[in-house]
């Protein structure tokens, strides 16, 4: 039976699913994504988890200054990045969206700059690491400040309105986000114009070392779509295909002129919330081993091997690829050395005023 995709149901009382834990396929629709999209999805996913482990040895050996770990994210990332018309919608990201950059189609090399915050960087080294962005893609750049680039894609997505670009904003953030502000007052706005906003948030379960249940009193994150009069969906963001279809439903609703919609993918972060963090200090160890027993990326291999899509042979050579890639991309970064001094004059105004032109003319006399 063939059931119209677009049927999912806002505010359901379970986690959306489409997955079993076994990597089944229980979903009421068949699904119609050929061979290649769903390994591309598989190779994502993976890519992003080795690149997380990669950034670890960044941080331990001195390279880096801090890191945000994904591991656990990797389904719901992949998932928003597949249903999005990428390079044509504009993607609103937070700190802890490295597996959303690869997957949005980031080069590795700019992946690394913005990590090494050298002259391979786009940002040009003034942003802090593990906050990218892309100016080709209509990536945002990261803002530290939680939930302050709620308003800004609220904004654009009111301009796309407007301006009828057919274009979708997306934006994501964490569970702790949730509670800001800034949050409420944007996602007020985009649902009041009718904007083409999609908010989407990572739920991890912990802001920082705050739990859930200590940060705010709401059942779920979805439900406080109820407040601002737009949809809101639950979805188990462990499955790949559930993210990937409840988002497509939502952004291309969106994208139809059904106004704003909020979407909560569950997941977990394996990792400490960043270098900075000691999770033991808030976490038992036994609560994350359970977690990785319900690893998104074994649990969508099962759903290849049952399809005969996937094998030890193809594993294999997968991760001898991306490890060698990873490690092209890593020396090339690397190789383009520190990023110039004269460049924080750049990009700052329009024409560089007569003081900042002294100014630039020291450094260079000093540097030379
Ligand atoms: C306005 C603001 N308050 C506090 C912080 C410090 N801070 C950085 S990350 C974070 C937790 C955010 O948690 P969540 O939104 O759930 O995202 P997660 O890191 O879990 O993915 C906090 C409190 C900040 N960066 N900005
Ligand atoms: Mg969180």
């Amino acid at each position: 039976m063939i059931k119209d995709k677009t049927a999912f149901e806002p505010f359901s009382l379970e986690p959306i699913r489409l997955l079993s834990p076994e990597g089944e396929w229980i979903a009421p629709f068949e699904l119609d994504l050929d061979e290649a999209t769903l390994k591309g999805f598989y190779r994502d996913m993976v890519a992003a988890r080795m690149l997380d482990e990669k950034f670890v040895i960044l941080i331990r050996t001195g390279k880096t200054s801090f890191i945000a770990p994904h591991a656990g994210h990797e389904a719901a990332q992949v998932g928003i990045a597949h249903a999005m018309q990428r390079g044509h919608d504009w993607l609103f990201p937070y700190y802890r969206d490295m597996g959303l950059m690869v997957a949005m189609g980031v080069p590795m090399v700019e992946i690394f700059g913005q990590m090494l915050g050298n002259a391979a960087d786009p940002a040009k080294g003034r942003q802090m690491p593990s906050h990218p962005g892309s100016k080709k893609l209509n990536i945002f750049t990261v803002c530290s400040a939680i939930a302050s680039h709620i308003p800004p894609a609220a904004g654009a997505a009111i301009s796309m309105k407007l301006r009828r670009t057919n274009q979708v904003a997306v934006c994501t953030f964490g569970d702790g986000a949730t509670s800001e502000g800034d949050w409420h007052a944007g996602i007020n706005f985009a649902a009041v114009q009718g904007a083409p906003a999609v908010f989407v948030c990572e739920n991890n379960h912990y802001a920082i070392s705050v739990d859930y249940a200590h940060q705010t009193s709401a059942h779920t994150i979805a439900d406080k779509a109820h407040a601002y009069g737009i949809p809101g969906y639950r979805v188990d963001g462990l499955d790949v295909l559930a993210s990937y279809y409840v988002m497509r439903h939502v952004i291309e609703r969106s994208r139809a002129g059904a106004g704003a919609a909020l979407v909560e993918l569950e997941v977990y972060r394996y990792g400490p919330h960043s270098s900075a963090d000691d999770d033991t200090r808030y976490r038992p160890k036994s609560e994350v081993d359970a977690a990785r027993k319900r690893d998104p990326i074994a649990r969508f291999r099962k759903f290849l091997e049952q399809r005969g899509l996937w094998d030890n042979v193809a594993e294999n050579k997968l991760r001898t690829q991306i490890a060698h890639d990873l490690e092209a991309a890593l020396q090339e970064a690397e190789a383009a050395g520190e990023a110039p001094a004269e460049w924080m004059f750049d990009d700052v105004l329009s024409s560089r005023p007569w003081h900042l032109e002294e100014q630039r003319k020291l450094v260079l006399d000093e540097l030379r």
